[in-house]
């Protein structure tokens, strides 16, 4: 019922997404999320050892920014209990970020004590995903970041900030696009310096999406921010389309399509990034990424996984294209 009503309402898109306009960036950064997004939520637990293989080899393709680990209750999510392990034990190159998810001060700590030089928090738009996740409201997680921002600015650790179900919640529905502004706003007056704004079920479309960023670029600059897609609807790229429009120039997405939330029951893996990459570099958009690279990585980490890529372009891909895309 949710969805027919989230389409049914969007008979108004308009098709300037489908041209370039003046603000589309010429250039995007990816936040490769594969090593914690990805895994997360893989019922098959990886040994510690693929993880740090995996984040080894994205550090090779050209990738600035690789999201490594979360330091949350092995409880909760026993796929990141390794935490501490993979982040030290990965190759950290020059030039590249490696941020850890740290829901409140005791993951900030350990996290820290691992050598983490960048951190994320993670609240939601709503409610009821917000408890099913961290156990708390999306208020109450406002209150529990802001110390974990404050420590990481005295220990001069960069804090990136999540909203997650921003046009959707698989509990609540469609989710009001002032509801996400208020967090993203929160998370960024607290001082995250970048705000990823995570369609966690896969159920934004591009008029969901445009009414969701209308109402968010008035609060926080779209140099700020991020997209974070879920492709369960097969609307990512899409989506990622729409917000190249409005002048984001981060995109996170996950090799080979990995992942999901254990929270957000149905939704698939986030977008691929070798589709990402691919249409990218076919708008003539840089990412700095070799794709070719990345397609090797996506089928290392699928065979260990014993699962097919969910990336349409390594299914398809039989090396290097003789033309521009
Ligand atoms: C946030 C908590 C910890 C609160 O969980 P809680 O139960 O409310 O925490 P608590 O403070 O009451 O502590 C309970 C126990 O957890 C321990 N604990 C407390 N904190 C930590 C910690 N940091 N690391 C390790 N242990 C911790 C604490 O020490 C204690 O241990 P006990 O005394 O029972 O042995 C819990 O709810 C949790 O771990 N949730 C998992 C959240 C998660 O990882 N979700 C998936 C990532 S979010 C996502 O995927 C969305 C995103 C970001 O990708 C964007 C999008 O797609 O939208």
């Amino acid at each position: 019922m949710f969805i027919v009503k989230l389409l049914s309402s969007n008979r108004n898109i308009s098709l300037r997404t489908l041209g370039t306009c003046a603000t589309t960036p010429t250039a995007v950064r990816i936040v490769e999320v594969g090593p914690r997004d990805g895994l997360q939520n893989e019922p098959k637990l990886l040994p510690a050892s693929v993880k740090i293989s995996l984040i080894d080899q994205l550090s090779d393709t050209g990738l600035r920014t690789i999201e490594a680990t979360s330091f949350v209750s092995p409880k909760w999510v026993p796929q990141m209990g390794d935490n501490a392990e993979v982040l030290r034990s990965i190759q950290k190159k020059t030039g590249i970020s490696y941020p850890v998810l740290t829901p409140n001060l005791k993951g900030f700590d350990s996290a820290l004590e691992a050598g983490a030089t960048e951190v994320a928090v993670f609240g939601a738009a709503s409610d009821s995903f917000s408890m099913k996740n961290i156990n708390c409201t999306a208020v109450e997680s406002i209150n529990r970041f802001r110390p974990v921002v404050e420590a990481a600015k005295k220990a001069g650790v960069k804090v990136r900030g999540y909203v997650s179900t921003v046009v959707g919640c698989p509990y609540e529905g469609a989710v009001r696009p002032t509801a996400v502004a208020n967090i993203a706003a929160e998370l960024y007056s607290m001082g995250c310096y970048e705000i990823s704004l995570g369609d966690t079920i896969g159920v934004g479309t591009p008029g969901s999406m445009r009414r969701m960023l209308d109402e968010v670029v008035k609060v926080v600059p779209a140099k700020k921010l991020a997209v974070h897609c879920h492709d369960t609807y097969g609307q990512a790229l899409a989506n990622i389309l729409v917000s190249l429009d409005y002048g984001i120039a981060v995109v996170d997405s996950s090799v080979s399509g990995l992942g999901g939330c254990p929270y957000a029951s149905g939704a698939s893996g986030n977008v691929a990034t070798e589709d990402v990459i691919y249409m990218l570099h076919g708008m003539g958009i840089e990412t700095g990424v070799d794709l070719e690279k990345l397609i090797m990585v996506g089928r290392y980490i699928c065979h260990e996984l014993g699962r097919q890529s969910e990336s349409k372009v390594n299914r398809a891909w039989k090396g290097a294209q003789p033309t521009k895309q």
